[in-house]
């Protein structure tokens, strides 16, 4: 790997839904401040690798998780990990745009008033400096005071990447964060996840290769619940190891 610390550590991780296997003996470290694109056909078992990330899947009933996941150093699976601190440090982008039914202001404000933050000015700075990393201030300034909902699907979703950034995260994770949009808001956002990494780690599931190529520094492929192989992206996609990578990056199946 290179010379950057490891951010995120995975070892022999597995996940059931009830008695269903959805993940099975994962291991995979993530260096800081990089992007890593999780791919892999539909059911295979991103989206849930991901949210192993920031323990979304304990809101599920009946999932069982073994194995380990060290997150800056830290086992984020132990009993005494304060749950709501992780979500701090592991922020989450979804799908499709989710911005509360609240002000700009508002949205990007609220993750910092939860951790106690109360005063204007000092709010004031993060929502700027939030919607000046993800390219949105200059659009907004003006009308901080409007809801958020009346923000274009593109404008929407760097929103919610600000709100994720405003309470300082180490890592972010994406969920097809592109997925609803147009093909200019795409490109923005695959500009901006490019701008971020050199602050954040990111971690970004993807249903288009092509995207995952242009944007991330390693690849993930996942096939039926198992990473049949983790790459920098270039020589994943130019020359993989394994015959099945081979298969699903050239298209014939997935
Ligand atoms: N809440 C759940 N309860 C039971 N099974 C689930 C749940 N969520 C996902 N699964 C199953 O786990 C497997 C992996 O699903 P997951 O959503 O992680 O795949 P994915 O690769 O992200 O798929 P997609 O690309 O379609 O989003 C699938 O078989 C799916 O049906």
């Amino acid at each position: 790997m290179d010379q950057r610390n490891t951010m995120v550590r995975v070892r022999h991780l597995n996940l059931y839904y009830g008695n269903t296997q959805a993940l099975s003996d994962i291991v995979l470290d993530v260096p800081e401040r990089s992007v890593t694109a999780l791919i892999g056909p539909s059911g295979c078992g991103k989206s849930t690798f991901l949210r192993t990330l920031n323990r979304m899947n304990d809101l599920i009933d009946g999932v069982t998780i073994e194995g380990e996941v060290r997150i800056g150093g830290v086992d984020i699976y132990k009993d005494d990990v304060d749950v709501d601190m992780l979500r701090k440090s592991v922020g989450m982008v979804f799908q499709a745009p989710n911005p509360f039914p609240k002000s700009i202001f508002g949205n990007i404000a609220y993750g910092p008033r939860i951790h106690g933050i109360r005063q204007k000015r000092e709010l004031e700075h993060i929502v700027e400096k939030s919607l000046r990393d993800v390219g949105l201030w200059e659009e907004v300034k003006d009308r901080l005071d409007d809801s958020a909902t009346g923000l274009s699907g593109g404008q929407q979703q760097r929103l919610c990447i600000a709100r994720s950034l405003a309470v300082n995260p180490d890592v972010l994770l994406m969920d097809e964060p592109t997925s609803a949009l147009d093909p200019i808001s795409t490109a923005k956002i695959e500009e901006l996840v490019q701008q971020l990494k050199e602050q954040y780690t990111i971690i970004i599931v993807t249903h288009n290769m092509q995207q995952a190529a242009r944007i991330s520094d390693r690849t993930a492929f996942f096939l039926n619940g198992e990473l049949i192989e983790y790459n920098d992206t270039a020589t994943l996609f130019s020359n993989p190891d394994n015959p099945r990578t081979e298969d699903y990056i050239s298209g014939r199946f997935g």
